[in-house]
């Protein structure tokens, strides 16, 4: 992942349009979604997210994140249902979070920011790799959950129980045997709209699901988020914290709500 591309004042989102035009395009991500003007789509069906904890593969500090990544040669973990036809294959989950508790989510709900956002990545079975279907409109389905400032979170801890052999861009580590259901909310209400990837190459190939209730995250969790370094072992360490984007213009976008 040897990208030039960051969060900070020099090579941050406001300056990705030089190498990434289409930073400017019609169908940019993350938004802010105003529940009051999002349309109940009463023909939406429920999400479907079957997930098998054998997938689990590893977890990568990549420079911008941390990611855990799944095997995704068979359809073993997989999301249907909701805004989506056909099967998606889950590739990795990440998260975007901030330097302190009252940011770092990418969506945002009427201008409110949460401390931390999930992103579980899907890319459509129809095309034959996560590489080609990133490139697809209908490609990729990413499902976003808050998180929210409470108690902590004990199926959370076991992903950050992980970060201490990760924190230097580039490390990797063994991550076997985790189920990413255990980090979704009990209800699985959504509002639903045409997205993009919301770091570079900011594809056009999003279907983004936006879980409308968060999991909780402690103060003491959070903490663990930040001492990870955006930078690789041997150079001055910068701490990995506010890597999000901010909300895009939604430029006649339509924003659906599968709840009433
Ligand atoms: N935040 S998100 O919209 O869910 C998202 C999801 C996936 C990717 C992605 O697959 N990027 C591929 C290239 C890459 C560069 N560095 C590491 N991987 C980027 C953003
Ligand atoms: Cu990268
Ligand atoms: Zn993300």
């Amino acid at each position: 992942m040897s990208h030039s591309w960051g969060y900070g004042p020099h090579d941050g989102p406001e300056t990705w349009a030089k190498s990434f035009p289409i930073a400017d395009g019609p169908r940019q991500s993350p938004i802010d979604i105003v529940p009051t003007q999002a349309q109940h789509d009463p023909a939406l069906k429920q999400l479907k997210l079957k997930y098998d904890p054998a997938t689990a593969k590893s977890i990568l500090n990549n420079g911008h994140s941390f990611q855990v990544d799944f095997a995704d040669d068979e359809d073993n973990s997989t999301l249907s249902g909701g805004p989506i036809t056909g099967i998606y294959r889950l590739r990795q989950f990440h998260f975007h979070w901030g330097s302190s508790d009252d940011k770092g989510s990418e969506h945002t709900i009427a201008g409110t920011k949460f401390p931390c956002e999930l992103h579980l990545v899907h890319w459509n079975t129809k095309y034959p790799s996560f590489g080609e279907a990133a490139s697809q409109p209908d490609g990729l389905a990413v499902v976003g959950v808050f998180l929210k400032i409470g108690a902590a979170n004990p199926s959370l801890q076991k992903v950050l129980d992980a970060l201490d052999d990760i924190q230097a861009k580039g490390q990797q580590t063994t991550f076997p045997n985790f189920d990413p259901k255990t980090l979704l909310p009990g209800a699985l209400d959504f509002w639903t709209y045409d997205g993009s990837l919301t770091t570079p190459p900011l594809l056009e190939s999003v279907t983004w699901i936006v879980l409308k209730d968060p999991i909780s995250v402690s103060p003491a969790q959070m903490a663990k988020f930040r001492s990870l370094l955006f930078t690789p072992e041997g150079e001055p360490p910068c701490c990995m914290v506010d890597n999000y984007r901010p909300p895009q213009p939604l430029k006649g976008r339509k924003v659906c709500a599968s709840f009433k």
